[in-house]
């Protein structure tokens, strides 16, 4: 079965379009890596297909219940260790395998630090981790790598890779090459929308005001 699939989509960041007529789908066991260059709408795509907001145009079929997104920002809580922010995503999604998160991402030996104690990279190790105990099917990821290390980046890889052999799907914006062979890359350039206004948010009522 699908996971994901769009037709005809168009996502808008502050009133104003950024891609438009995007047509793709994601089935089990597939990765499929963004591109594009600053500003183009990676991260308005992402947050359009996790439901943070709406589309403007076209269709997204998908699970309401399949995503989990890993925004830019690891969203930590500061003052729970890193075990008990697992725990706390796992509670909120219903999920489990906080052991097996914590040892997939080099994060055993520091499960009882309070990830305000965390450096960048380890705190950007343990927000990943955090979508293995979501139990979701489709992980959403802006700029997953940012901080880390080479070998991080290898755990990350064997992490996503666990996940799509499990029948899991992945959408990543990375400008890094992730080494991830077997994913499609969809270059979003393309898509770049027309500079038209979305007909929704704050340009919109600008434009009314001052048009
Ligand atoms: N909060 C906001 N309000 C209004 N416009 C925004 C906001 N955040 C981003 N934008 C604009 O929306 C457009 C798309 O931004 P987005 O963050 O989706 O791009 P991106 O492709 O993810 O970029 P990058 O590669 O730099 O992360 C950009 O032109 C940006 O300036």
């Amino acid at each position: 079965m699908t996971l994901l699939s769009v037709s005809g989509l168009a996502v808008a960041r502050g009133g104003l379009r950024t891609l438009e007529n995007l047509n793709f789908t994601l089935e089990p066991g597939q990765a499929l890596i963004l591109r594009g260059p600053n500003g183009l709408g990676k991260t308005t795509l992402l947050r359009t297909l996790a439901g943070l907001q709406p589309a403007v145009d076209g269709q997204i079929a998908a699970d309401p219940d399949s995503t989990a997104y890993a925004a830019h920002a690891d969203g930590l809580k500061s003052a729970l260790t890193v075990t008990e922010n697992l725990r706390f995503w796992a509670e909120v999604f219903g999920g489990d395998g906080i052991d097996q998160a914590l040892s997939l991402m080099n994060l055993t030996e520091l499960a009882a630090r309070p990830a305000h104690a965390l450096s960048a990279g380890q705190k950007r190790r343990l927000g990943l981790a955090r979508l293995m105990v979501t139990g979701r099917a489709v992980w959403l990821m802006d700029e997953p790598t940012v901080s880390l290390d080479a070998a991080s980046v290898g755990l990350f890889v064997q992490m996503v890779r666990g996940h799509l052999a499990a029948g899991g799907g992945a959408v990543i914006a990375t400008h890094i090459d992730l080494g991830l062979a077997e994913a499609r890359v969809l270059d979003l350039t393309p898509f770049k929308a027309a500079a038209t206004r979305s007909g929704t948010g704050r340009a919109a009522g600008f434009n009314e005001a001052f048009g």
